[in-house]
């Protein structure tokens, strides 16, 4: 296995020869692209969830999920992801770290320049799983107040939003014509993600997101930052 690693470049060996004409004796040690797998603070618990049998089982059911259009993972697990994770506290630990881990990057680039969140009193984050993503939006905006929506909160505890609210998403957008970006390459693995572990789930081009908006009643919709390659989108009630 180690040699395996070091082939690959994972891990750095290096030789050391024994005394008295003894064997060689190799010395590894972890080579630079370990820092992004080894750190918690990094995308070592994605590759932990990405690993997981519970993931990984979820692939084998992917050709007939695609053919009768139900998820692969309810296929695999009997349930759906988000019914699953409550009977399995140890897989939503990996699920919980994992989306939160991710989230702190990909916001803490996030605030760096966007501005979106200047002005708002209330903030519902949907989905918003351990809170992570707004405590730290709220750690710089000490002014809004957070709501965490989440499972098993009720629709009813959600805030109205009023005329000039906004619906803030960060998603990835698929590109209309394949082209071999890194973005739209995440883009369009993840499209293949989203049905296979939350059935009828999607990426979508930005004119799939604009149609998404206006049909909910936006007025309208602009893509206003990039956080690396995820994009934040803004659906504004009005312009
Ligand atoms: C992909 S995770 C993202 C979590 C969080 N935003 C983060 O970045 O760490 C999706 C979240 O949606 C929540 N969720 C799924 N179905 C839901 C529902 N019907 N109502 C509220 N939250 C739901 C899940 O519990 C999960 O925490």
């Amino acid at each position: 296995m180690l040699r395996v690693l070091a082939n690959n470049s994972i891990l750095s060996c290096m030789l050391r020869a024994l005394p008295n004409d003894g064997p060689i004796e190799r010395l590894y040690g972890l080579a630079t692209v370990c820092q992004f797998f080894t750190n918690p603070q990094d995308f070592g618990p994605m590759v932990l969830f990405f690993q997981d049998k519970v993931y990984t089982d979820t692939w084998h059911h992917l050709k007939d999920a695609v053919l009768d259009g139900d998820s692969a993972f309810k296929k695999a697990h009997g349930l759906t992801l988000f019914e699953y994770l409550w009977t399995d506290m140890r897989f939503s630990k990996v699920f919980n770290d994992a989306m939160s881990n991710y989230s702190t990057i990909t916001v803490k680039k996030m605030l760096e320049n966007y501005n979106g969140f200047d002005g708002l009193s209330t903030l519902v984050d949907v989905g918003g799983g351990t809170r992570q993503t707004l405590n730290m939006i709220i750690a710089k905006y000490s002014t809004i107040r957070g709501i965490n929506f989440d499972l098993p909160h009720v629709i009813k505890d959600a805030p109205k939003y009023d005329d000039h609210g906004k619906f803030i998403v960060c998603d990835y957008i698929l590109a209309v014509a394949p082209e071999t970006s890194h973005s739209t390459r995440i883009a369009s693995n993840l499209d293949i993600h989203m049905p296979a572990y939350c059935g009828g789930g999607k990426e979508r081009t930005e004119q799939e997101f604009e149609a998404l908006a206006k049909g909910a009643g936006f007025e309208s919709f602009r893509v206003a930052y990039s956080a690396y390659d995820l994009k934040v989108l803004e659906f504004l009630k009005k312009n």
